[in-house]
């Protein structure tokens, strides 16, 4: 089995470039403004030019919003066309905006027990991360990690990503322990935010594949 890898938080054409050359399967960009990685719509257009699309074999362009508007997600989308939209909202609002971009959206979710898994299949996918803090500037990109136990068995409703603190070192691990088959990091493969290495986005692309043996 093959697993995924999804590279957030680009903000450079060469770290762009250094993920499609490494075979990873989704690029992410994010769009709230308190962010470290935030883009702005002519620099996530260059981004989004700089690497080939998706049917011609690069990777698919995940736009991330933090409790948007529609009217935010349609300038976005004037602007960059983005395959997916990974979203920090409630349900019922993503599910609109999943209806009137006709986009796929994938809803962000912080666990801390099984419950709080997501039950619905209306949906197109789920980001499954750690639950934001007291005192959090923003509800990802933290590198916080959370107990991966808790998705080992879990019949998932939908295609689902896990995320938080994934690093070269703990990738293998995480993805033995949660039985993912799609991996999503930030932090952990950067110089500082938004700037990525190259040498550890390769690192953790290899790494990734060493824990799926088993499942
Ligand atoms: O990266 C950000 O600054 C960010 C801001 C607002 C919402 C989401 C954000 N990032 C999400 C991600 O990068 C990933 O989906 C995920 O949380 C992994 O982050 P990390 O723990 O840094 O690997």
């Amino acid at each position: 089995m093959t697993v995924s890898v999804k590279i957030c938080g680009l903000t450079r054409t060469e770290d762009m470039q250094a993920c499609a050359a490494l075979g990873v399967r989704w690029v992410g960009l994010v769009f709230h403004l308190a962010s470290p990685r935030f883009v702005k719509l002519e620099q996530a257009a260059d981004l989004h030019a700089a690497i080939p699309v998706p049917n011609e074999g690069g990777p698919l362009r995940v736009g991330l919003f933090v409790k948007p508007t529609h009217e935010q997600i349609a300038e976005t989308l004037r602007h960059v066309p983005l395959d997916i939209l990974q979203l920090y909202t409630d349900e019922a609002t993503a599910l609109t905006l999943q209806a009137r971009t006709g986009r796929p959206v994938w809803l962000a979710r912080g666990i801390s027990r099984t419950h709080d898994l997501p039950v619905s299949d209306a949906l197109d996918g789920y980001v499954i991360e750690a639950p934001a803090q007291e005192g959090d500037t923003r509800p990802g990109g933290l590198g916080r990690i959370f107990d991966w136990t808790l998705t080992s068995g879990w019949q998932a409703p939908a295609p689902w990503l896990l995320a938080g603190g994934l690093t070269p070192e703990n990738v293998a691990d995480a993805v033995r322990t949660s039985q993912t088959r799609a991996v999503d990091v930030s932090s952990g493969v950067e110089e500082r935010p938004g700037i990525k290495s190259a040498l550890l986005i390769e690192k953790f692309v290899k790494n990734s594949q060493k824990g799926a043996c088993t499942h």
